[in-house]
């Protein structure tokens, strides 16, 4: 076998190239303004009611992509990852519900919106079985990083985040998930190495839309309502 080699992968090669809109997707106003204490908390409140429906819509996409692990990835232990992310959205859901009462947002009338949705058709399109494996691990890797390296940085040395939304930071910005999300990258990595130029394109294209969609995301939250 030839040694794999130490240079960086094409995941770190692309957020290179698209450093601006990844940075608008991981320092986006909305989190920034978690960290810095100033969030409105009609925002939050409209985050958490519309990220709620998002995560009930992201199960049946982890879900077609733990039988992608199991089937087409070649590898073992892919299939263990990715149930492990599908377990800890089952905690997620319960942490959700606590957290809606806690800040009174019945979830129950909220309405998804458009860009919540759009969100949503993105993700059916990617569970169509056309749709490569490297390029569903890239998507995969993308949704969780995003959410990873925003609500870490909430974390980070200088933060004034509230107290209140301290919960919900330490749900994607701790350890074990940041550990996790280096276990997705490092499969899309893999199948990104022996793939073909075309799926490559796609797979880069994949990536920049998630981006996209989650800076929309983070804009939605912003606005209220
Ligand atoms: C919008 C959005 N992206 C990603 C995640 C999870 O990583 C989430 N809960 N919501």
């Amino acid at each position: 076998m030839e040694k794999k080699p130490e240079n960086r992968g094409m995941i770190d090669t692309w957020i290179d190239k698209h450093r601006s809109i990844y940075s608008a997707a991981t320092r986006h106003a909305f989190v920034v303004s978690i960290r810095d204490g100033s969030v409105d908390l009609s925002s939050f409140r409209t985050w958490l009611g519309q990220d709620y429906l998002f995560v009930r819509g992201f199960v049946p996409f982890v879900a077609s992509v733990l039988i992608r692990a199991c089937k087409d990835s070649g590898e073992s232990s892919d299939m263990e990852v990715v149930l492990g992310g599908l377990a800890s959205l089952n905690d997620e859901i319960e942490w959700f519900k606590r957290e809606g009462s806690k800040w009174d947002v019945d979830f129950s009338t909220v309405v998804p919106q458009n860009a919540n949705q759009e969100y949503r058709r993105f993700l059916d399109a990617l569970m169509s079985s056309e749709v490569k494996y490297a390029v569903i691990m890239t998507a995969f890797w993308a949704i969780e990083a995003v959410y990873q390296e925003s609500f870490a940085h909430c974390l980070e040395d200088g933060n004034k985040t509230p107290v209140g939304l301290t919960g919900a930071c330490h749900r994607w910005g701790n350890d074990g998930f940041k550990q996790y999300c280096s276990s997705v990258k490092n499969i899309a990595e893999r199948c990104l190495e022996n793939a073909s130029g075309e799926v490559l394109v796609e797979a880069e294209d994949v990536l920049v839309r998630v981006l996209e969609h989650e800076v929309a995301f983070w804009e939605m939250s912003r606005g209220g309502q």
